[in-house]
């Protein structure tokens, strides 16, 4: 029994530095050179610039490889529109396509440790082929040219971040723009990299990408039809236990979310008369149930432990969050591998680190290292939230509304999660609806938002994905 609901949105694809280049070498391949390539991607550049700037001075930065070679074709470009432009070095281009570039470019170009600052500044250094962090002479130039300008626009990535995980290698200024180009990367969306991006724009340079990541995109969540009853819309029962107040939050925004039916069990009381309060047993042997949440207010004493055995027996889709996470992380992970029913966890940091240790990589590899242990789909929190699949696929969030911080705001994901399962969705689909909801329904709750106030939004949310 669900809702009908329609296909998965699969969002804009994410792309690391090796599949980026195993797409450039197919077009290659294909008989493109690649100078045509990098006429593509400057000239889609020099478009985003125009049409987000009211194109000022413009100082472009052109670094020794073919990010450098993009910013040569940019100021072409926009010199060609009548846009004052002078062209700033760390090095002459190295590649030959860059080279080419630099040839056709005949306006000014000087060294930038003597360049005059714009109110326009495109950064052009280095892309997906940075190796190391930039020199320090090199990060004080670009700080004191960033600092002066009035707009700062990225070439495919702020120079200094790492492509695949999101670091800083060396100090990166917050840009308004980045041009992704031919895709989106790891570091558009992982944080700290994220932050420095500012609006991230995809440049179609006619990439064919194989991606195994994609961004979390809007979900498209049917509203109930004349054939819906309370069942189909979805039941979630919400185990309660020591600290009654979260799992509460979490049977709230279940019931917000848009299941037709929740249960919240434990020794708590208030809440919504339309909540349903029942005995934990009789709440699990209910095969009506569609997905059980459990770990929000929990506790960790022996009671709790008989109720996660409970859940995890009782034949039901889960979602295991908070003191759930902190119970499993005692040896619970195997059994987890034997379950029957789909699981979804959903750690912050600490509680990833406890469970999981500390895998090598990138936030994304670490989560997907993560789902392939468990079994389970995984949902890494944090800023940057990332879900993992078991069998590798991934979908990165876009930055919430950092006033998520908050106690609570976890245990309204796990609801909203809960609800997305029983109404039908697998739960990777699931997972990443309820990512989508929190963080638009975070927006809609604005400056000074608690965990309380979310479930609210989430009617207006909702609206936007019928
Ligand atoms: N490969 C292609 O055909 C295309 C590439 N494109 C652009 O090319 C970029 C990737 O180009 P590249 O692979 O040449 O790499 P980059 O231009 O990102 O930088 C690599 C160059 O900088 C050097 N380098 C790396 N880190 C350094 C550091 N910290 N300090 C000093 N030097 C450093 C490397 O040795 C190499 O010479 C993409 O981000 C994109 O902007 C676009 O033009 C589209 C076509
Ligand atoms: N700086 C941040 N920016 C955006 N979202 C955040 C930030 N910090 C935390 N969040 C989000 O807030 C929620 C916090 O969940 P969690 O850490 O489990 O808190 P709690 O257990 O108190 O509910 C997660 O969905 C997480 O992704
Ligand atoms: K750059």
């Amino acid at each position: 029994m669900s809702l009908p609901t329609s296909e998965p949105v699969i969002g804009r694809p994410i792309l690391t530095a090796a599949e980026t280049r195993a797409a450039e070498e197919a077009i290659f391949a294909a008989g493109t050179p690649v100078i045509d390539l990098m006429e593509k991607a400057g000239a889609a550049v020099a478009e985003a610039a125009w049409r987000f700037a009211a194109m000022p001075p413009t100082l472009i930065l052109c670094g020794p490889g073919n990010n450098g070679g993009d910013g040569y074709v940019v100021a072409r470009h926009l010199a060609e529109r009548g846009v004052h432009v002078r062209v700033a070095t760390a090095g002459e281009p190295r590649t030959e396509a860059a080279k080419v570039m630099r040839a056709r470019w005949d306006g000014p170009v000087e060294p930038i440790a003597g360049a005059r600052p714009a109110p326009l500044l495109i950064d052009g250094l280095f892309g997906t082929g940075l190796a190391r962090a930039l020199d320090d002479e090199l990060v004080h130039h670009v700080a004191r040219l960033a600092v002066a300008a009035k707009l700062r626009i990225a070439i495919d990535l702020p120079s200094g971040v790492e492509t695949d995980s999101g670091a800083l290698l060396s100090a990166v200024p917050h840009f308004d723009l980045t041009v992704a180009l031919g895709a989106l990367k790891p570091a558009h969306l992982l944080q700290p990299a994220a932050s420095r991006c500012g609006r991230v724009a995809v440049a179609d340079i006619g990439l064919a990408a194989h991606a195994k990541a994609w961004e979390v995109a809007r979900p498209h969540l049917a509203a109930p039809g004349a054939a819906d009853h309370k069942y189909t819309r979805g039941l979630v029962t919400v185990i309660g236990g020591a600290m009654p107040g979260a799992s509460l939050l979490a049977a709230m925004a279940a019931q917000r979310a848009g299941a037709g039916y929740v249960v919240l069990t434990g020794e708590g009381s208030g809440g919504p008369h339309a909540l349903v309060r029942r005995d934990e047993a009789e709440a699990l042997a209910d095969t009506r149930t569609g997905a059980v949440v459990i770990g929000p207010g929990l506790g960790r004493d022996a009671g709790a432990r008989r109720r996660l055995r409970a859940a995890l027996g009782a034949g039901h889709p889960l979602v295991i969050d908070a003191d759930g996470l902190a119970l499993l992380a005692d040896g619970g992970l195997s059994h987890l591998r034997r379950l029957a029913v789909p699981a979804v966890l959903t750690p912050h940091e600490g509680e990833f680190r406890r469970l999981f240790g500390e895998p090598a990589g990138s936030k994304i590899d670490r989560a997907r290292d993560a789902a392939a242990r468990s079994g389970a789909v995984v949902v890494l929190k944090g800023a940057d939230s990332v879900v993992a699949h078991p069998d590798g696929r991934v979908a990165v969030a876009a930055a919430a509304p950092a006033w998520l911080a908050s106690a609570g705001t976890g245990d309204v994901l796990a609801g909203i999660m809960g609800a997305m399962i029983a109404r039908g969705l697998d739960p990777f689909t699931a997972a990443q609806a309820a990512l989508w909801l929190h963080g638009d329904a975070a927006e809609r709750a604005g400056a000074g938002l608690i965990a309380d106030d979310l479930p609210a939004h989430l009617a207006a949310s909702l609206a936007v994905c019928a």
